[in-house]
């Protein structure tokens, strides 16, 4: 769970979540949140064994707090790896919703909480967000060929052999544009994704941390990968070889 100054959500969240899937482990990535998200993380792991905490330094960013939770989980073996929001906009009840899917289809690679298919819906977005989130994921959908039809979503279970295919190392984005990166390589790596309903819930303390240059971020690199993926088409068989 990536926290950046989220002081007035962690507790209750935290605890909802054990409450929900008393048997997970948690690790909090924060960015050093200047509001001390990173000192109440830490009495709370203190308290439960269950919970622990990386403090990272270096730039901010969602993609590179989420590949040091990965490479922790995947250091300790686990074999899901789940990521969700700390502000409670991913309601903790839908975890084990998500987790029993994987339990059911062996074969599944990733598990999505999606906004965009029947039952699913954000619920006290404002009209402006709600279309930048809409119109991200069309994009998407449509310059990489994906089906996938909430690219930006953000509550995720990833089977850890998933995350193992992939080439972690290599990945660079840094802004929400990170959850459409790790969903076209889970894909590319022949992984089978799922999208399971949820409503998502616009926080009611603390800010989004979406920004132009978040924005900016993920034009830029969807744009480039299909680009990427138009000259793959043209280049293919012989001639192109
Ligand atoms: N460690 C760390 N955590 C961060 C950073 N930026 C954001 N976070 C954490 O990441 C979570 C999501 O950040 P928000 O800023 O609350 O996201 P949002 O605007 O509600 O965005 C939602 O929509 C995005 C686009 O669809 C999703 O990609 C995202 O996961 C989320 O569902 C929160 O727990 C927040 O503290 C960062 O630079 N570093």
């Amino acid at each position: 769970m990536p926290t950046y100054n989220e002081a007035g959500t962690i507790g209750r969240t935290v605890g909802q979540v054990l409450e929900a899937c008393p048997d997970i482990s948690i690790v909090v990535v924060d960015d050093g949140s200047p509001d001390g998200t990173g000192r109440l993380a830490d009495s709370i792991a203190a308290g439960d064994r269950r919970v622990h905490v990386m403090h990272r330094e270096g730039p901010r960013g969602l993609g590179p707090a989420y590949l040091a939770g990965f490479a922790w989980g995947l250091e300790r073996g686990f074999a899901v790896i789940c990521e969700m929001d700390m502000d409670g906009s991913h309601r903790p009840q839908d975890l084990p919703r998500l987790l029993a899917l994987l339990d059911r289809r062996p074969q599944v690679a990733l598990v999505l909480g999606s906004r965009r298919v029947s039952g699913g819906a954000t619920a006290g977005w404002p009209w402006y967000r709600d279309l930048i989130s809409r119109l991200g994921s069309w994009y998407a959908r449509h310059a990489l060929g994906i089906r996938v039809r909430d690219a930006t979503a953000g509550f995720r279970a990833y089977r850890s052999w998933a995350l193992r295919r992939v080439d972690l190392g290599s990945v660079e984005s840094s802004g929400y544009v990170f959850q459409i990166d790790m969903l076209r390589r889970i894909l590319a790596a022949g992984g089978i994704v799922v999208e399971l309903p949820i409503v998502f819930v616009e926080r009611t303390q603390g800010v989004s941390k979406m920004g132009p240059s978040i924005v900016l971020e993920a034009m830029v690199r969807v744009t480039g990968w299909g680009l990427e993926r138009v000259r793959g088409c043209f280049g293919r068989g012989p001639a192109g070889r």
